[in-house]
């Protein structure tokens, strides 16, 4: 048993933070809780290559879906293929267009949920955290980060948090739990954008808090809006480095103690069940 835990940050809906999200939490856990972690990009579109400052994503030669193709093919990969490194000490792997005709592809095969995650298996001993943003649909990309996760982080603007929305996701999540990754688990919702200038933002996130709270945890942490994690993906740097005395790098760095801690209840929790 390795300690590494796996984490798709995700949401159907597009543009609610899940590439910040990866980013910021991904960084902020090498750089406040020492971690080793590796971010995965799961979206053709890019974002979070981009965010990393890779620029031109179609000129990776190498990507997910290299590595994801040689699961399919059965051939062995070398360690560290694909895999490159961010200065702030998190390592990528990225994406390209290439990701979309993989996830076309993938229908037609026999076992094609687990694909990503028989390609984690192969790296997780190297890592403490494994980030994976996921694209926003409910497709066959998205089942794999399922399939391959121990838990969800679903980044949600709170305006935009229809019950619809989260029915839908939730309802995805269970499937999943149900028939192939019965360990899987919802960390929680993270508010994002928060606009607090906004009348009625506290009223809706308190009125968020007290409905769907009850299900599911929504974390204390709320990402504050703010133009300066807006520009991190321009500068291909994290919030700690872009702005690291700003509300939204003290957001994120709550955020990973709020995600370490939930580590450290589920260990106790083990500990626990093996003295009975
Ligand atoms: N806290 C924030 N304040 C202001 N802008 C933000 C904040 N977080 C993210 N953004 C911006 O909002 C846009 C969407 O964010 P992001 O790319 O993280 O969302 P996403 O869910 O990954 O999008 P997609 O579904 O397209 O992958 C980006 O332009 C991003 O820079």
């Amino acid at each position: 048993m390795d300690n590494c835990k796996v984490i798709a940050i995700t949401n159907q809906k597009g543009g609610v933070g899940k590439t910040t999200t990866t980013v910021n939490l991904g960084v902020g856990l090498q750089l406040f809780h020492n971690q080793k972690v590796l971010l995965i990009d799961a979206d053709p579109q890019s974002s979070l290559t981009v965010a990393l400052g890779h620029k031109n994503p179609d000129a990776i030669d190498v990507t997910l879906s290299t590595v994801m193709d040689a699961v399919i093919e059965d051939r062995p990969i070398e360690e560290r293929t694909g895999i490159l490194h961010h200065d702030e000490g998190v390592d990528l792997l990225p994406s390209n267009i290439e990701l979309s005709g993989m996830e076309t592809g993938l229908f037609n095969l026999m076992s094609r949920e687990y694909v990503l995650r028989n390609y984690i298996d192969t790296v997780r001993k190297d890592y403490d955290y494994i980030l994976i943003d996921c694209m926003p649909s409910l497709g066959m990309m998205t089942i794999n980060a399922l399939a391959a996760a121990d838990s969800v982080i679903i980044p949600s603007q709170p305006s935009f948090l229809s019950a619809k929305g989260l029915n839908l996701l939730l309802h995805s999540i269970s499937k999943v739990k149900r028939s192939i990754n019965p360990k899987l688990t919802i960390d929680g919702i993270l508010l994002t954008m928060v606009d607090s200038r906004t009348n009625n933002a506290r009223e809706i996130i308190e009125s968020l808090r007290n409905t769907v709270g009850q299900n599911i945890k929504v974390f204390d942490s709320e990402i504050p809006h703010s133009v300066r994690a807006a520009e991190c993906a321009l500068t291909g740097e994290s919030i700690f480095s872009h702005d690291k005395k700003g509300k939204v790098a003290a957001a994120y760095e709550m955020l990973t103690k709020e995600v370490t801690a939930l580590e450290r209840k589920a260990h106790n929790r083990s500990g626990h069940d093996w003295v009975r």
